[in-house]
């Protein structure tokens, strides 16, 4: 069992893997909760079971630390080339509310015609290996046994050795893939007919798996040049999914549209998106819905892309998404780093709960919409129809009917055309013989079963479905490039507390650091690039810019390698101050009304930051009924005692900036002194607070207590009731 507390140990993972066995077959849905569930102060309508560990979204902390989870599945996309830092990745999105883990391949591997064994490093991406993925479920059990809830893990199986790595991916026990024939056709070259064999075979081997597919149409979004413009063909490219998994043997609730909104602001997007949206949903009723955030139109402007973000997941709560599929924010930047995953996942689970319950709310106004929804409906139609009139897909992909930029009927001439007998693969496609026999379960199409038998694999003594143990268990193909070389200095520097800041792999010593120039982008850049040299820093390189002005400035976001590490024993933690919660502070407060007096000390004029401690605004001690007496600025120690006997004030707070020739100890010594003399000291609690002030210089001037740089109004307060309930022994 996980411990919240320590790291994952990436050996102990690997450690027995050829014994493995993946602890379940398929996907998993989330406990949905009935409406109107309470969580919190709040009652929710789109929640399902929470987590037993998890990081809450930044403002929970006023709500009680509420952490609801969304009805919807969250996927968080991980694989920056290797698979033991993937997995630590994993259980960061997995605290934030991940519970789809999808993994990118590497090397294109929809081009590999057989399976790769052992864990060669990626590149941007993760070799699919039967060790990685092994590697991956077990981890990824027992992170779901840490947040309690189950986590399917997904990666795609199109490809030239679809069948082969169907098969692996349910010997493996992986939850979901994308497979779409389509794919590997108009992306990959891959030969049509081929494609087309090879999914049916795949789709029923996922579809004894139980796994949940998604789709390949979001690709003619992410590779049109207008992509607004294959509205309709994405229609088309779904029903010929749908209708081909359907005969492969899939069950409709395992088959997920990877639906994105086409279109992006500044375009009027929602004209387009949410038509387009509700129009997918009605044509394919009782499917499910994989959302996906734009990936066409993904800049490296991270907040543009979070804007982005929030707005196609408004387009899901507006309409109906059962997966929300989060892009790291900096696909745009080809970054996709720790931080980036987990800003995607929260951007989902922010809007997704923001958007609780939105379609009681509003109505959508159907006389608007409805002719817009008919008219892509009819878009469609014609385009299949036409399909149809050609001789079918593959004639039709012959002449380039798809991911043409024109708005169908309208055509521009420019699709991707597919000779059907050409492509990776060609001519590679024989038909069975009457006699033809495969002693596997699971396999598609004419099959020449001998009479009487039970299972196709009883001949063998069983496939490696019903005979696990039959799994051949590579471990390592490469003496050179495999993760327990990797491991070592890992273990090395994480067993002598060597630190380094990473981005995706341990220590890979990546920062990123953001500086404004007041000039033009290229004295901006160029400025950046020597700044950050100056600092010491390593191959510094710009990963986004924001023109503020022409001339007057440029926001500039580098990445660069720190060259050194710091020893984790040398380092000194600043002790979090004690707070006391909200509530028992209002509450004590209330039973024992608290005065304080409150000032600028001496000859000091600075009087925000105390403001700040006071008001009710910030979260000052107000907001927790404490009154005040302000005594102003530049304010005589003589004068804060005399308003403390006065009012007869539990407190006296001074605020002390200046420390010029130790002024603020001065002040600090008068005071504590004054109250002695006045014979008030002992009931009376002394406070100094200011950015050069700490605990300790405050009591040795005589203070109960100091407060320094970033002290917050609930730090005051919880003290002063804690002294409080000293001086009147509570
Ligand atoms: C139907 C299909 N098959 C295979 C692959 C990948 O296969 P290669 O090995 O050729 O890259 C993809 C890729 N989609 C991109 C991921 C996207 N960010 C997503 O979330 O969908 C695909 O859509």
């Amino acid at each position: 069992m996980l411990n919240p507390n320590e790291k994952l140990k990436i050996e102990e993972i690997l450690k027995d893997l050829e014994y493995y066995r993946p602890r379940r077959r398929g996907w998993s849905w989330r406990k949905q909760l009935p409406k109107g569930t309470k969580v919190g102060p709040f009652e929710y309508d789109q929640i399902s079971e929470p987590l037993k560990n998890s990081v809450p979204l930044p403002a929970a902390h006023y709500f009680g630390n509420i952490d609801p989870q969304p009805d919807v599945v969250i996927t968080s996309e991980i694989a920056s080339g290797r698979f033991e830092d993937d997995i630590r990745r994993m259980r960061m999105a997995a605290w934030h509310g991940a519970d789809h883990i999808m993994v990118i391949r590497t090397l294109g591997q929809s081009h590999m015609d057989g399976l790769i064994e052992g864990t060669p490093e990626g590149i941007g991406g993760i070799p699919i290996t039967r060790k990685q993925l092994r590697a991956t479920r077990k981890a990824l059990d027992i992170i779901e046994d840490e947040v309690g809830r189950p986590i399917n893990f997904h990666s795609y199986v199109s490809g030239v050795a679809g069948p082969e790595i169907a098969v692996l991916f349910a010997e493996e026990g992986v939850n979901g893939a994308h497979q779409d024939p389509q794919y590997n056709v108009l992306y990959r070259g891959i030969n049509p007919i081929r494609s087309f064999v090879d999914a049916a075979v795949a789709k029923r081997i996922m579809a004894w798996a139980d796994m949940l597919q998604i789709d390949g149409a979001h690709n003619a979004n992410a590779s049109a040049k207008m992509a607004w413009k294959v509205m309709p063909e994405l229609l088309v490219q779904h029903a010929i999914n749908c209708a081909f998994s359907i005969k492969a043997g899939m069950k409709k609730e395992n088959i997920a549209l990877s639906t994105v909104p086409p279109v992006v602001s500044p375009a009027p997007e929602f004209k387009m998106n949410f038509i387009y949206a509700l129009t997918v949903r009605e044509l394919f009723k009782g499917f499910k819905f994989r959302a996906q955030m734009n990936t066409r139109y993904i800049e490296s402007d991270l907040f543009d892309a979070t804007r982005i973000h929030v707005l196609d997941t408004l387009i899901s709560r507006l309409t109906k998404a059962d997966l929300q599929s989060t892009i790291t924010p900096d696909e745009g930047r080809n970054v996709p780093w720790h931080v980036n995953s987990i800003r995607g996942v929260e951007t989902a689970k922010h809007t997704l709960l923001a958007l609780d319950g939105i379609k009681d709310l509003l109505k959508v106004n159907e006389e608007v919409v409805r002719p817009k929804i008919r008219e892509l409906k009819m878009r469609a139609i014609l385009f299949m129809e036409e399909i149809l009139e050609n001789g079918g897909y593959f004639e039709a992909v012959e002449k380039g009917f798809f991911v043409d930029n024109g708005y169908y009927p309208e055509r521009l001439g420019d699709g991707i055309a597919r000779p059907k007998d050409g492509g990776i693969g060609a001519g590679s496609v024989v038909s069975r013989d009457p006699d033809y026999f495969a002693p596997v379960c699971e396999h598609f199409g004419y099959n020449n079963l001998p009479e009487g038998l039970e299972k196709p694999c009883d001949l063998i003594g069983g496939c490696t479905f019903h005979k696990p143990e039959k799994i051949q268990f590579i471990d390592e193909l490469d003496e050179r490039d495999n993760v327990y070389l990797r491991m070592e200095k890992v273990v090395k520097e994480r067993d002598e507390g060597l630190m380094s800041p990473e981005v995706e792999w341990w220590g890979d010593g990546w920062i990123q650091l953001d500086m404004t120039i007041p000039d033009d982008e290229a004295h901006a850049e160029a400025a950046a690039i020597a700044i950050a040299r100056k600092l010491g820093l390593q191959e510094p390189t710009v990963i986004s810019k924001t023109l503020l002005h022409p001339s007057e400035g440029t926001y500039v976001e580098l990445k660069a390698r720190v060259p050194f590490k710091v020893r984790r024993d040398e380092l000194t933690l600043p002790e979090k101050p004690k707070t006391l919660p909200e509530e028992e502070i209002s509450e004590f407060i209330s039973r024992y009304p608290m005065k304080v007096v409150a000032g600028t000390a001496g000859n000091d004029e600075h009087s925000v930051g105390l403001r700040e401690i006071l008001d009710i605004k910030h979260g000052g001690i107000e907001k927790f009924g404490i009154k005040y007496t302000y005594l102003g600025t530049s304010v005589p120690p003589e004068k804060f005692i005399d308003a403390a006997i006065e009012t007869g004030a539990d407190a006296i707070l001074i605020s002390t900036i200046i420390t010029h020739n130790d002024v603020h100890v001065e002040n600090m010594k008068k005071i504590h002194q004054l109250a002695i003399e006045k014979g008030i000291r002992d009931k009376i609690i002394l406070i100094a607070g200011g950015t050069q002030i700490n605990n300790d210089l405050a009591v040795s001037c005589g203070m109960d207590a100091g407060f320094g740089r970033g002290t917050k109004g609930i730090y005051v307060a919880s003290f002063l009731v804690k002294r409080k309930r000293e001086l009147i022994g509570e």
